[in-house]
């Protein structure tokens, strides 16, 4: 099987300083891939090359693109696997809106605030050409109910919402396009811990019934627990080690990952 994601050899330093260094991996379609260590370990740095929000120095991010279903998107003729940080800068954006998603953290960074909640979903729609304002505002309001948001709440801005539902709504507008990957940082940092079960198991069921890949970066085990097939351990930048997630975390093998998996069990 052709993997979706191929990373090869990301290697990113800020100055003499190493942000992540000759990491390598394949995630194959539906399968999702958690990437912890502690804070600086590399982790963000790695997610953003392989997203083409920052330029590796080196390596190849290869993703196996597929034609576009809508007659709107034009450009690549060559579909399969294709580097995305050789590619063209529009040939990426299409992808980001498309294909690929991005949740940050922080809602608002994957938020337009000053719109309602039914077009920062809807906008998402058009970027790939949608132009039937009722088809538009129907799978908007589809999507709000999907992520447990009141159809009524369809024409509030995001201000009005709590952390939680900012965060739903985020990944509404994320995956309204159905994208085939999705990257996704701290998803659940920063939220109250029962807003983060809710959340949690929000993400796993669209996970499992959308048959998503997705890289999770998170310094929160039990987020890796509950949504990852596989993990990756990263420490001053290197991935120290990688396995399925229940066999490295219940029989971790580097000392790093024994630290991490203990420090995590004493809180
Ligand atoms: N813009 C930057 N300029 C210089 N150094 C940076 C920059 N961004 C990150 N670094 C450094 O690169 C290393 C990796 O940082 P990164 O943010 O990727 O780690 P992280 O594991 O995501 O941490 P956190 O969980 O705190 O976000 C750290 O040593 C950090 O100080």
């Amino acid at each position: 099987m052709t993997p979706l994601l191929s990373v090869q050899g990301i290697t990113k330093r800020y100055g003499a300083h190493i942000g992540c260094a000759d990491v390598s991996f394949d995630l194959y379609p539906g399968e999702v891939m958690g990437i912890v260590g502690e804070s600086g370990s590399g982790k963000s740095t790695l997610l953003n090359c392989m997203a083409g929000h920052l330029a590796p120095d080196a390596g190849q991010v290869v993703f196996d693109t597929r034609p576009p279903s809508s007659s709107a998107v034009v450009g690549h003729e060559n579909y399969g696997p294709r580097d995305t940080i050789t590619m063209s800068e529009p040939e990426r954006r299409m992808l980001g809106r498309t294909d690929w998603a991005f949740v940050h953290q922080h809602a608002r960074d994957g938020l337009r605030m000053g719109v309602s909640a039914g077009g920062n979903v809807g906008e998402r729609l058009m970027a790939v050409g949608e132009r039937h304002y009722g088809d538009i505002r129907d799978k908007a309001t589809d999507w709000l109910g999907r992520v447990e948001i009141d159809a009524a709440r369809v024409d509030d801005r995001p201000t009005t919402f709590s952390g939680g539902m900012q965060q739903r709504l985020q990944i509404a507008r994320n995956l309204v396009t159905g994208p085939r990957l999705v990257f996704m940082d701290e998803p659940t940092g920063g939220l109250d811990v029962s807003v983060q079960a809710r959340l949690l198991d929000l993400l796993r069921g669209l996970v499992r019934d959308m048959g998503l890949s997705a890289i999770i970066v998170t310094h929160d085990l039990a987020v890796v627990r509950l949504l990852a097939d596989r993990l990756m351990v990263m420490k001053s930048g290197h991935v120290v080690e990688a396995g399925l997630t229940d066999q490295v975390l219940d029989d971790p093998q580097h000392a790093y990952s024994q630290l991490l998996v203990s420090s995590v069990l004493q809180v």
